[in-house]
């Protein structure tokens, strides 16, 4: 069910007249209310909110308590490969007390700027979605390719109960996919960016054991100088390639009871984003020689190890791409095609083999991901549905693929 709504504007902000905002907006914003957000997620509200008319639904419970709900516009030919538009329903916690308005309100102010949590990541993208779909079969159209809308839970927490669990689910497999959609970042300038491919994300944590002893001696081999040892090897031109960069941040340290009490261990965690032109292989290698050198017993393990190198095609002659960017420039939309330098649920599509584009329609707009006071503007919103709504047609009648789907 939907919230309750404190008025058509919920809780400040500037008060359309009744009937003037865009029924797409307000779903928007209630959708915004709805508290979808880490550690403890109100997933049961988000899967009743989606009003598809004449859809087919269908819910598919991946762990305890994460469903993944599907929509699906079955095609005229539904044995060709379909096409997906994912999204992820859950949100990233705020610091309330530097958010110039309540994050989960929608306050929508004089600029038409709708603040919340999720604004941008990436439940523009959800309604936008839903929105063009709806107006696609208001419209009467049909299209030869079955279109699933998946909502995902839990992808910013990793994916584990969510993405990366359905894409081994027999009904992942049931979908047929042919192409993906999935989210992507704002743009500050006129022109939209487009992910083909994604950084690996390793998160990796150094256990650094020494020797303990009174504060006041000299100590050797102590964890401390163990554990700077590591971090001054992590962050050498080592990890620079040409053109793509690798990046390492100390995100987490580790240890010690008391001033006068040497260590007998400190870890130092470390977020690793490891472009796909990187050979993988060799840059464990350089760590575990790293920790050697380091000290005795320096030893580490993985929160997070993503191995897939998969880039998707943008390629002209690729059917897909070609249906993406040829559509995009039918619009007059410049694209911009980067590799994603986090990570998304596309990850674990693209390591099912399968194509994925990021792509969050949102240019003229600040980059604000996890960020305090996410807003997106109106406008900025209204034309993504646009977008889809061009972008949708094309991608779901891609003629079928050369040696057969
Ligand atoms: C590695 S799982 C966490 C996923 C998260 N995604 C984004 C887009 O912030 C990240 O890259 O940290
Ligand atoms: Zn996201
Ligand atoms: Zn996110």
């Amino acid at each position: 069910m939907l919230p309750d709504k404190d008025g058509p504007n919920g809780g400040g902000g500037v008060q359309d007249g009744p009937g003037t905002e865009d029924p797409s907006v307000t779903l928007f914003r209630e959708y915004l209310r709805l508290k979808t957000v880490h550690p403890e997620p109100d997933y049961g509200t988000s899967e009743t909110l989606l009003p598809c008319p004449a859809v087919n639904r269908s819910a598919i419970s991946v762990c305890p308590g994460r469903v993944v709900a599907i929509i699906t516009w079955v095609g005229s030919r539904p044995e060709l490969k379909s096409v997906v538009l994912n999204s992820h329903t859950d949100v990233v916690p705020v610091y309330e007390e530097h958010w110039k308005h309540d994050p989960f309100a929608a306050v929508k102010d004089e600029h038409g700027n709708i603040y919340g949590r999720g604004s941008q990541d990436m439940k523009c993208v959800t309604i936008q979605y839903i929105e063009a779909i709806r107006r696609l079969k208001a419209a009467g159209k049909r299209f030869s390719r079955t279109i699933h809308l998946t909502f995902v839970p839990d992808e910013e927490v990793g994916g584990h109960k969510g993405m990366e669990t359905f894409v081994k689910h027999p009904e992942f497999q049931k979908l047929n996919i042919g192409f993906a959609l999935d989210e992507g970042l704002a743009n500050p300038t006129n022109a939209y960016t487009v992910f083909y491919g994604e950084k690996n994300p390793w998160w990796i944590t150094v256990r650094c054991p020494g020797s303990p002893g009174h504060g006041s001696r000299f100590v050797e081999n102590t964890a401390a100088e163990k554990l700077v040892s590591v971090f001054r090897m992590l962050n050498t031109n080592e990890c620079f390639t040409l053109g793509d960069v690798t990046t390492v941040n100390m995100t987490m340290v580790k240890g010690g009871v008391a001033y006068n009490v040497v260590p007998a261990e400190m870890d130092v965690s470390f977020d690793l984003r490891i472009p796909p032109t990187v050979n993988l292989q060799e840059f464990e290698e350089k760590i575990k020689a790293w920790c050697k050198e380091a000290g005795e017993d320096v030893t580490y393990d993985f929160a997070q190890k993503h191995m897939d190198q998969n880039f998707t095609s943008t390629e002209e002659s690729d059917p897909w791409w070609h249906a993406f960017s040829s559509t995009c420039k039918a619009m007059n939309m410049t694209l911009k095609k980067e590799i994603f330098p986090a990570a998304t649920d596309s990850r674990f599509i693209r390591e099912e083999g399968l194509p994925a584009i990021g792509f969050s329609p949102m240019n003229l707009t600040p980059i604000l991901l996890h960020d305090h006071n996410e807003y997106l503007n109106e406008q900025v919103f209204l034309r993504g549905i646009q977008v889809y709504e061009r972008l949708v047609p094309a991608l779901a009648s891609v003629p079928p693929l050369s040696g057969g789907e």
